[in-house]
């Protein structure tokens, strides 16, 4: 399995996402804020992978102080602070800062520094490998709900599964949560192709996706954004299934723009369209999708095409990264815990507890 992100010895290594799949550029940092820049420049990239690379950027920046204990408390709130402010919707990020501020609460009194700074990279650790654990638990939920739904068409033929962005393991550390839940499928024999929508600008469905489908010998086709409605009128999709960036207590969920189009599209063709993530994606403390923070990224990444530009330097743009998709399209939310099919008000507090 690739390796998107890993610590080892106090440094930090990540596959620069970027220039996927063109060139494969592995990064080595100990500084902090080189780390908090791959994560605002999507280096390194996709909610469960954003949330296990905080830890680890929070743990560098532990690993460089230089002062006294008494000066310790302001250093760790202004970095903690610095990390959270590399991208807002995304709630991983906020998952881990909690906990490694958690560890800071619990020991920073009774422990030395360097006490600290192992118990901190304990925890970084234990992020992502429960983030890893998670993805299987996910695929296993999602595959046998996947045999429910589909049952009828399972009779007679394989299932063609649409997916949005890149879920994989570029994303999440293990095998992914939508595209671990299309993996698990496909080793079942239940997958005919994968069809991965590009998801403009920034293209993780045409790069990633399809490039670790390739490596994996999945058969999948790649098509832009907007061609789902057509291949759902024509019979082409049988499902859809995505990741998520923050899902709220109704079921609302933020993911890469252009999922809520798709979702749409699947509802008004009765096709049943699923959220695959972990809990630690879900914000109970929100109850609706309009209170998420949605990133609004730079209007460049519209105008130009890596690097060419498309547009002139002054075309007026709205570049908004995520979108937010009703509860009431989707069929199910499918969490490590279980698959919440139903009323998410009920199913996703009771799995938060
Ligand atoms: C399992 S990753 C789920 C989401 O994070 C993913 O679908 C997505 O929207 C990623 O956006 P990105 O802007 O590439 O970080």
């Amino acid at each position: 399995m690739i390796d998107a992100i890993s610590f080892k010895n106090g440094t930090f290594r990540y596959l620069d996402q970027r220039y996927l799949p063109l060139q494969e550029l592995h990064v080595e940092t100990r500084d902090h804020r080189e780390a908090i820049e791959a994560i605002k420049t999507l280096a390194v990239r996709g909610a469960p992978l954003i949330g296990a690379s905080a830890g680890y950027t929070v743990v560098l920046g532990v690993n460089s102080f230089k002062g006294s204990k008494e000066e310790f408390p302001a250093y760790f709130g202004q970095l903690i602070k610095d990390v959270e402010a590399s991208r807002p919707t995304a709630v991983n990020l906020f998952f881990a800062t909690k906990k490694m501020k958690a560890v800071y609460d619990a020991n920073f009194e009774g422990d030395s520094l360097e006490t600290l700074k192992t118990k901190m990279t304990d925890e970084a650790h234990k992020i992502y490998n429960d983030e890893v654990d998670n993805c299987d638990r996910i695929a296993r939920h999602g595959v046998e709900q996947i045999k429910r739904d589909c049952a009828d068409i399972l009779k007679t033929r394989k299932l063609n599964v649409l997916t949005h962005c890149n879920t994989g393991t570029l994303a999440c550390c293990g095998i992914g949560t939508a595209l671990g839940v299309i993996r698990l499928a496909w080793q079942e024999g239940l997958i005919e192709r994968v069809i991965t929508a590009e998801s403009r600008p920034l293209l993780q469905g045409l790069r990633l996706t399809a490039w670790e489908l390739e490596h994996d010998g999945i058969p999948f086709i790649s098509i832009s954004d907007s061609s789902s409605a057509f291949l759902m009128q024509r019979g082409m999709i049988d499902f859809g299934v995505v990741g998520a960036d923050r899902i709220t207590a109704n079921g609302d969920t933020a993911n890469k723009i252009g999922t809520y189009a798709h979702a749409v599209s699947a509802n008004h063709h009765g096709i049943p369209f699923y959220i695959a993530a972990p809990v630690s994606t879900i914000d109970i403390t929100l109850k609706e999708g309009a209170q998420i923070p949605i990133e609004e990224r730079n209007a460049d990444e519209l105008r130009t095409i890596f690097g060419t530009q498309v547009a002139t330097p002054t075309t007026p743009v709205l570049n908004y990264a995520f979108d937010v998709t009703p509860g009431t399209l989707l069929r199910g939310i499918i969490t490590e815990k279980k698959a919440v099919v139903g009323n998410y008000e009920t199913g996703l507090r009771e799995i938060c507890s």
